[in-house]
């Protein structure tokens, strides 16, 4: 029966002598006064900041309310009252009954009734229906709000143990998903001691047992076979010899009963919880009866919550694909188009054309600095992948130990530091392009797991059991002379004639001279804008000494030298270099350069040289744009000329409709 001790208690009587008689018969049986209230309004003021367990109240009192009024007010609270009233007109008496009370005591009172109905009042009360209900409606909201928040579900399944206890007493609780993803994986929670956890999940149960996690992990599939239901005494000693999980759950913890409840979600995913003693008859067909009434929130919440964690982790990948987007962008702006006119260059033109529409993979070769991250770029962008994301990897830049799970991507747990799953740059840019970068610079290893994507177009996360199909075209590029690499046992043959299906020889910018003018001053233009100076040609002898050198570091190395100048240049006049260029002796590491030396000596030669190649440049354009020089993508926009500056640049070299 309830206890006296430490409960709640609020007089509402106008009487003042019968309240004091009260207070003190109470106050001797140890109960809590918290307020003696004459009025209704007075009685509300202390329900609400005293939260009574039980309210002793007259029937006429103070004010303009009634007993009865504030009866049905705490009915609705849920609060149990006892009346206490010297009124016995059958009429008012009628009123009262309709309100339930939970006694009513006839003054003058005996100490003894008066404590006897107390006691009673509130036993029953903590038993009634409508706390029960009350009690269960709050459990369903606590339960919403556990799923419904973000957050560790260690600590969740903590609150889930706590919220349970109540209702279903237990040793142990152990909760999961029974699906593929780590959504919620299977946990287990075990109460030591007040608001004190312990967390036993498989990996603690292994150490517990002194099995191996793997060896769990092979019989753990066969808990999802139990059924709903309760298990204890010889029952569970059945289950123990027929299920091996169960067995060596409850030897290492010593349980004696289980109470399974398994909860079909949509997509096919089961929502498993599960609550163990060490008694071997401490659950009841109510519990489960519980459990089934709790069935449909239940259902509900978890598959939100498991929709939450989907867009979770949607959102995740796409703030990754637009952490490329940008740099894409940014890139793109950049970049502007594929400078250059030379006759070599023309020829990777035609090869793009060629392949771009082809999803084959494509290797382009050449030094570095040559421009072949600039060529992949182009030929994604002219693919039909080209509304698609273009993943790079720089395969030189990743240290080895993580280019794996850079590409392939990583299940939770796949090795020490894989604190949640990751995709790889290979799921990322499905549906698009992979740039894989310094191809000659990847390991071994995974030079195998890199040709088995390109056969069998799908992918296997590290630490992961299934294959995923992805649907990537692959560029690469290298700046070393990849036949030599094979036959030296540094790269994969057949993973060679697999990329090489569609190589592009890049030229070493010496080999095609004729183009340092045209990128000299695409390059003063763009970087003068940059620091903001205007740019009014490049001074001749800086143009001689740009053709005279060797270029080792190609394209990437004349716009270093043209940034350089426009930085300490003043503005006012041509530009002019603002270091020496010195040539050394080329390397012959450079992959497949050639050190052709020699450009024009005099300031005629250059002069004919560089109208040759404006000539030569303005050509290609036009015949880009169908001959087209006005409107839309015609000539004069392409070369970012007004139409009659075009016009008359080709009037003065001699270009005419026959030409193009
Ligand atoms: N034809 C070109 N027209 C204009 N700019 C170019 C051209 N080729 C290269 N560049 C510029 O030169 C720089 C180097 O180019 P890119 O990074 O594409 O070379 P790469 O061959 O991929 O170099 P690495 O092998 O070192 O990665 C870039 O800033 C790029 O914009």
């Amino acid at each position: 029966m309830a206890t006296s001790i430490g409960q709640n208690v609020l007089i509402v009587e106008d009487e003042f002598i019968v309240a004091n008689d009260l207070e003190m018969m109470l106050d001797r049986a140890k109960y809590r006064i918290v307020g003696i209230a004459s009025s209704v309004q007075e009685a509300l003021v202390f329900i609400d900041k005293q939260k009574p367990d039980i309210v002793i109240l007259d029937i006429m009192l103070q004010g303009q309310q009634t007993g009865i009024e504030l009866a049905k007010m705490l009915a609705n609270m849920v609060i149990p009252f006892v009346y206490l009233s010297a009124n016995s007109n059958p009429g008012t008496l009628e009123e009262a009954k309709a309100t339930h009370p939970y006694g009513f005591l006839v003054k003058p009172f005996r100490e003894k009734d008066v404590l006897v109905t107390l006691q009673m009042a509130l036993y029953r009360h903590a038993h009634s229906l409508e706390t029960c209900i009350r009690k269960e409606q709050s459990l369903k909201i606590a339960l919403y709000d556990i799923f419904s928040q973000r957050g560790e579900w260690k600590q969740k399944m903590q609150e889930l143990n706590q919220l349970f206890d109540p209702f279903i007493p237990h040793d142990y609780l152990f909760a999961g998903l029974i699906n593929d993803q780590d959504v919620f994986p299977m946990l287990g929670v075990s109460q030591i001691g007040r608001d004190e956890y312990q967390h036993i999940g498989v990996t603690e149960l292994a150490g517990l047992s002194g099995f191996s996690v793997q060896e769990l992990g092979l019989i753990l599939p066969d808990f999802f076979l139990v059924n709903s239901g309760i298990c204890q005494g010889s029952d569970f000693g059945s289950l123990k010899s027929s299920n091996k999980f169960v067995d060596l759950l409850a030897g290492t913890l010593r349980f004696g009963a289980s109470l399974v409840y398994q909860l079909q979600l949509s997509q096919g995913l089961v929502f498993l919880i599960s609550f163990f003693r060490r008694q071997s008859d401490g659950f009841h067909t109510e519990h489960l009866a519980l459990l089934e009434r709790l069935k449909e929130p239940l259902m509900l919440t978890i598959d939100r919550r498991i929709a939450f964690e989907e867009i979770d982790k949607l959102r995740k990948r796409l703030e990754e694909e637009n952490h490329f987007l940008q740099e894409e962008v940014k890139t793109n702006i950049e970049y502007g188009e594929i400078v250059g006119a030379s006759k070599s260059l023309s020829e990777v033109f035609k090869k793009i054309e060629q392949v771009s529409a082809i999803d084959t993979s494509v290797l382009i070769l050449g030094e570095s600095g040559t421009g072949k991250e600039l060529v992949a770029r182009s030929i994604h962008n002219r693919s039909p992948r080209k509304n698609k994301i273009l993943v790079k990897v720089n395969c030189a830049a990743l240290p080895p130990s993580l280019i794996e799970s850079e590409l392939f991507g990583h299940e939770k747990g796949a090795f020490t530091g894989a604190i949640e799953r990751r995709i790889g740059k290979f799921e990322l840019a499905n549906g698009g392009t992979i740039f894989l970068d310094e191809i000659g610079e990847m390991p071994l290893e995974l030079q195998a797991r890199l040709l088995r994507v390109l056969q069998e177009k799908e992918i296997e996360r590290l630490g992961g059991k299934d294959c995923i199909k992805v649907d990537v075209r692959i560029i690469a590029a290298t700046n070393r002379d990849l036949e030599k690499e094979v036959g030296e046992g540094r790269f994969r043959l057949d993973l060679y004639y697999r990329l090489n299906v569609f190589p592009i020889l890049l030229p070493a910018l010496r080999d095609r001279k004729e183009d340092i003018p045209l990128l000299a001053d695409f390059f003063g233009k763009k970087l003068c804008r940059k620091v903001g100076k205007p740019f009014r040609g490049i001074d001749e002898r800086a143009m001689i000494d740009l053709l005279q050198y060797q270029w080792p570091g190609n394209i990437r190395e004349l716009e270093n030298v043209i940034e350089q100048a426009a930085i300490v240049g003043d503005g006012q006049g041509l530009l002019t270099l603002g270091r020496q260029l010195i040539n050394k002796a080329i390397e012959p590491g450079g992959a497949q350069g050639s050190t052709s030396g020699g450009g024009p000596k005099t300031l005629l030669e250059i002069k004919q040289l560089q109208q040759q190649t404006e000539r030569e440049h303005i050509l290609t354009v036009l015949k880009k744009a169908n001959g087209r020089i006005r409107g839309k993508n015609g000539a004069a926009e392409l070369l970012n000329l007004k139409p009659t500056t075009l016009e008359s640049r080709m009037e003065k070299l001699g270009i005419s409709r026959s030409n193009i």
